[in-house]
């Protein structure tokens, strides 16, 4: 049977926003993961996927609700309490650039971690960072290489090392493949897919992609608005039953299909007011502050610039 690794439990962050008001970036999210498993999170840009992952990783407090990890809750942990837990929940970024520093050979970035919690000395670097750049499938002399001399993929594969370097039970990996060509893409996939069943390790993967993210995430969970929409299967993603999964999907799906057809949700446009349940599941919110919205009127409506409600109630 499946045992829990994280309860996600009715997690709420808000930021401070113009004009004196909160910005709601998720809204009572609430989600278990299952050891071993791969939870892939899409939507679109802003719909706080990003702001979940980072909640996850302690990086910030949640307004409301609480993160178990392993049966004890995390969200509150301070001090050394929290770098012990972090040890066991790692990230990779999208850029893996910006969180290298330019200066240090690709064996120092991999061991830096094991370093900081004093698990290996100076003279160990070059052995345990060639040991994984093996299980990354990259060349023992990368070791000495810096990381502007590497590709994209690679970089990526060092910053997979680097975050396997403390054993983590648990890697959020956020839009981890979306500045990579496709069979670059793949590659990386195949890696963590690799890496997950000679491991167990959980993932996380955060994604706006949904075409990339059926195709290994044992369970999606589908944002829209700060909100989840739907929990479904990895594989019966054909089940969907909330429109917009299926405006993903049809997005997904369609590129083949006369133009006219297709719904570009994955650019970042709005699903019609007709693709929304009847009773507007985000409660008339303003797509872009998440404000309530006073008017309510039966299609999208252009309030400012880039200021759109997505409601469909009937007047
Ligand atoms: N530190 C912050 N301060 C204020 N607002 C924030 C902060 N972080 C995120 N937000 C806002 O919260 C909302 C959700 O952002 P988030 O980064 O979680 O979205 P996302 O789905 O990950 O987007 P993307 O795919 O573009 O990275 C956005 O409106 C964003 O502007």
């Amino acid at each position: 049977m499946s045992k829990p690794i994280m309860q996600i439990e009715n997690i709420t962050k808000k930021f401070p926003a113009f004009g004196g008001k909160l910005l709601t970036a998720c809204d009572k999210v609430s989600l278990t993961i299952n050891v071993g498993e791969t939870i892939g999170i899409v939507g679109e840009s802003g719909c706080g996927k990003s702001t979940v992952a980072k909640t996850i990783l302690s990086m910030h407090a949640p307004t409301n609700g609480k993160i178990l990890f392993r049966g004890k809750d995390i969200t509150k942990l301070k001090g050394e309490e929290r770098r012990q837990i972090c040890r066991h929940i790692q990230m990779v970024f999208q850029d893996p650039t910006a969180a290298f520093n330019p200066k240090m050979k690709i064996g120092n970035i991999i061991c830096e971690p094991l370093l900081n919690f004093n698990l290996i000395k100076k003279f160990q670097i070059k052995e345990k960072a060639q040991e994984l750049l093996h299980l990354v499938d990259l060349p023992p002399d990368f070791v000495d290489r810096y990381p502007h001399n590497m590709s994209g993929g690679q970089r990526q594969r060092v910053a997979i090392a680097r975050a396997l370097a403390l054993e983590p039970e648990i890697i959020v990996c956020d839009e981890a493949t979306s500045a990579l060509d496709v069979s670059v893409q793949a590659k990386i996939i195949e890696l963590l897919v690799k890496l997950q069943k000679e491991k167990g390790i959980t993932y996380i993967f955060i994604c706006h992609d949904l075409a990339l993210v059926s195709l290994f995430a044992h369970r999606v969970v589908v944002m829209y608005l700060g909100n989840v929409v739907e929990k479904i299967d990895g594989d019966k993603l054909e089940k969907a039953k909330h429109p917009y999964t299926k405006a993903l999907l049809k997005a997904v799906f369609s590129v083949d299909e006369e133009k006219n057809q297709q719904i570009e949700i994955l650019t970042g446009e709005v699903p019609s007011p007709l693709d929304l349940p009847v009773g507007c599941p985000f409660q008339n919110r303003c797509r872009y502050c998440r404000d309530i919205c006073r008017e309510v009127k039966p299609q999208l409506e252009e309030v400012e610039e880039n200021h759109f409600v997505a409601c469909h109630l009937q007047e």
